[in-house]
């Protein structure tokens, strides 16, 4: 039986790049969904085994609706896979390049290719997806359009690719969360991701740092997003280096429970390397 591994987009997406670059071989099959939403309800309610899901960029930063589902839903980070970003300007066979007006795509992948549009003088219209976008494009026969996408997405849709490489900044890579159902601690884990949220009263976050900083823990990445229910109250995501087996990261962990109103462990797991 085959794992399915769902993800958000169309085929051709950098999701669907970074799932099958991580489960490589005939083991997997790769299952698109529209929305995060539907991703997330499709893996809680066991439909697919696993989802990759876009968690941050390093051009644009935090990919906010993944970080919202992860307090609302009982799932789990088993995972994180850096996947490198080179967008292509992709527009219909027939188009002309002095035609082209306007672009669609991602809007993630928009703001990462935000100079190049000024620098063209080109309208952006967000979509749900870069290689949709492409999809999009070509089923409409938009002749005065282009998308931003990958060249996979251009070759599957059998595009011409206009220009390549056209990100702002050529270093530029997302990170993406593995997410499951279930969870288990594994002695090569060597990062942990949790959520919490604080009283609003003056230190409190930082007698939360304090317990990682006492016992020189190196966190990577805090990110606060709205709790929604209370304006200006906010959860806090801290990715961090260590193993649960630990005893500075078992006691850290323990005490900071202690300090805040909520509590996820979201994951543990074992650092990626950027390629
Ligand atoms: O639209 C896609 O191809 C996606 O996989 C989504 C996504 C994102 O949400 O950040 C993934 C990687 C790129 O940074 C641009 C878009």
């Amino acid at each position: 039986m085959k794992l399915c591994v769902g993800f958000q987009g169309e085929s051709g997406s950098y999701s669907e790049a970074s799932a099958s670059s991580r489960f490589p071989g005939p083991h997997y099959s790769f299952v698109p969904f529209k929305s995060f939403r539907e991703l997330f309800d499709g893996i809680e309610n066991s439909v697919i085994d696993l989802a990759v899901v876009p968690i941050e960029n390093s051009t644009e930063g935090s990919v906010n609706e993944t970080y919202d589902l992860l307090v609302e839903k009982p799932l789990f980070v088993i995972g994180e896979i850096y996947q490198e970003i080179h967008h292509c300007l992709i527009i219909n066979k027939h188009s002309s390049p002095e035609n082209i007006s306007v672009v669609y795509s991602h809007p993630q992948a928009l703001a990462q290719c935000r100079r190049y549009l000024q620098s063209k003088s080109l309208d952006s219209i967000p979509m749900y997806d870069t290689a949709g976008s492409v999809k999009f494009i070509k089923e409409s026969m938009k002749l005065n359009a282009a998308a931003i996408a990958s060249k996979r997405a251009a070759q599957i849709y059998d595009m011409k690719i206009l220009d390549e490489n056209i990100e702002d900044n050529s270093n530029n890579y997302t990170r993406f969360f593995i997410i499951s159902k279930t969870h288990k601690n594994e002695a090569n884990h060597d990062k942990i991701s949790i959520i919490f949220s604080i009283p609003h009263t003056p230190g409190s976050l930082y007698s939360v740092l304090k317990e990682f900083a006492s016992r020189k823990i190196n966190l990577t990445k805090i990110e606060s997003r709205p709790t929604k229910n209370v304006p200006w109250e906010y959860y806090f995501f801290v990715d961090l280096e260590g193993n649960m087996n630990e005893r500075r990261i078992s006691e850290s962990i323990s005490s900071i429970q202690n300090l805040v109103k909520f509590f996820k462990l979201l994951g543990t797991y074992k650092k990626a390397e950027i390629n």
